[in-house]
């Protein structure tokens, strides 16, 4: 789709939002440059990014430092580009910055576009990654580190004057680049974060480096508060929250045979997750059917099955009394155990898989649920058009299981590494609840997914 630009000259300032909706309804991704009667301040840049969060959230707005157009656009408003002259306003050969930058926003873009106007030569940036990112919340649905890298790169490239390069790097403290590149001259935090370039002044100074100028910008709000987060800011964690219940990827195309055969989908997550609670809500609200695999592997231990010979050859005679696997003792063998608990997986799955299969030809519903905490384990989500997965954070996790079951935290701890992590599932999914907060919070993600799920089938 071509991108749009808007040109931003006396004329048509006030009519931003006119302009920024029109946009909204024929581009994805718009260009706004100034003419020279409207001076490029901090305040208008923040102005437009904010408005741009309001009235077309989906568009990626950018401001353009440079004087080049785009190769190819679309004008919004009737305004044309005029000569710019030079910038008054560069005055660092290298700046540095930080940030994790998932899910790049308005906020981010703020903090990108000063950059790319005071530096002429090259705008370095530490990417988060690793124990920098493992405390923030959902920080499981954070982008892989090389896209959010490559995404603030060609962010910084794109706006900027030609020849201004951006170097990225990963980085696991808050320093980065900014205390072992000697020759940087300026910081870009903003009031949330001056804090830190104090810390990376002082560093410099303890290496016998010359101190960073520090370029602050104003936090970029929005008038209405998220009562979770309890903040006005635009944020990346904002996003995460509401990307929940959203198809994060596309589904697999799986044929179903016969065509009118019933939707199948996968649900998973780890130990009290809270799939049961959501199977339930899925039957009991949208009239889904959910072919519970917990349940379904309890009927494989039928007495003289082959399943119960390799149970007991595998982990024992002792367990098997009496023909029935004694699945108490069974559960205190597998589930402290990854390596054992993958081995009574390969026994059983083949069966419950099989059973699973023979209840949904049989199905007369439209969509059909495969909750199994293990699925991707199993490699079952292969072959599913889609899988949901719901988690909470290991903490959470670790404080359910030992009300929930009545266990000690070292046995909660050892049941839960068992499992995979919540982000393989993630990685496996199309799409993610999180059941940390409320039930209705829960319920209301699965109703958007519920939602656009029956509008693609
Ligand atoms: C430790 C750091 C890098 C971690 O980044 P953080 O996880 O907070 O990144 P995040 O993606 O949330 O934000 C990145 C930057 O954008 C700013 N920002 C985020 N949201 C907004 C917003 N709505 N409006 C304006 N700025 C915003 C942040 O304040 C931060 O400066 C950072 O917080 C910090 O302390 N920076 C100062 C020191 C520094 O830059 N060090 C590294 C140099 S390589
Ligand atoms: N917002 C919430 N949504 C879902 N479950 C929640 C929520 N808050 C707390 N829980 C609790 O989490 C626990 C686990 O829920 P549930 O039994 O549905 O999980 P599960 O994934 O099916 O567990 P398992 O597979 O270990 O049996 C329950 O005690 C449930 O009450």
């Amino acid at each position: 789709m071509t991108p749009g630009l808007l040109v931003l000259g006396a004329k048509n300032v006030d009519k931003l939002k006119k302009f920024l909706t029109e946009a909204a309804t024929v581009t994805k991704k718009l260009y706004i440059r100034f003419n020279p009667s409207v001076p490029k301040t901090d305040d208008i840049i923040s102005k437009i990014y904010l408005q741009s969060s309001v009235v077309c959230p989906k568009v990626d707005v950018r401001i353009l430092i440079r004087n080049e157009n785009p190769q190819d656009y679309r004008l919004i408003g009737d305004e044309k580009p005029q000569e710019m002259s030079g910038e008054s306003s560069k005055k660092f050969k290298k700046v540095v910055l930080g940030g994790t930058f998932d899910r790049l926003h308005n906020g981010h873009k703020v903090l990108l576009t000063k950059a790319a106007q005071i530096s002429t030569e090259q705008v370095v940036i530490g990417v988060t990654e690793k124990n920098m990112i493992e405390k923030k919340s959902l920080f499981e649905l954070i982008e892989p580190v090389s896209y959010r890298m490559e995404k603030v790169r060609e962010f910084v490239e794109d706006i900027g004057e030609k020849g201004l390069k951006c170097l990225t790097e990963p980085i696991i403290d808050p320093f980065g680049p900014s205390t072992r590149i000697a020759d940087l001259e300026a910081i870009i935090v903003s009031r949330e974060t001056i804090r830190g370039a104090d810390a990376v002044n002082r560093k410099r100074i303890e290496n016998g480096m010359s101190e960073l100028e520090v370029v602050v910008i104003e936090l970029v709000e929005m008038s209405k508060i998220d009562e979770i987060l309890n903040e006005t800011k635009i944020s990346s964690s904002c996003r995460r929250r509401a990307d929940l219940g959203e198809l994060l990827r596309p589904v697999r195309d799986i044929p179903r045979n016969p065509a009118n055969s019933p939707y199948v989908i996968g649900l998973c997550g780890g130990i009290a997750s809270g799939k049961s609670h959501i199977g339930k809500y899925l039957v009991e609200k949208h009239g889904f059917e959910v072919i519970d695999c917990d349940k379904l592997a309890h009927t494989c231990y039928e007495p003289g099955t082959p399943l119960i010979s390799k149970i007991a050859e595998t982990f024992g005679a002792e367990i098997v009394e009496n023909g029935q696997v004694n699945r108490k003792k069974l559960g205190a063998i597998v589930f402290s155990d990854a390596a054992k608990l993958r081995e009574l997986s390969e026994l059983v799955w083949p069966v419950v898989r099989e059973k699973a299969e023979e209840l949904v030809k049989k199905s007369k519903a439209k969509v059909v649920v495969i909750e199994a905490a293990a699925l991707v384990e199993a490699g079952w989500h292969k072959n599913l058009a889609e899988v949901w997965t719901v988690f909470v954070p290991q903490e959470e996790t670790i404080q359910r299981v030992m009300n929930r079951d009545k266990i000690s935290e070292e046995q909660a701890r050892a049941r839960m590494s068992a499992q995979i992590s919540n982000k393989e599932r993630i990685d496996a999914s199309q799409i993610v609840f999180c059941s940390i907060w409320s039930y209705e919070t829960t319920r209301e993600q699965v109703d958007r997914a519920v939602k656009a799920l029956l509008k693609r089938i």
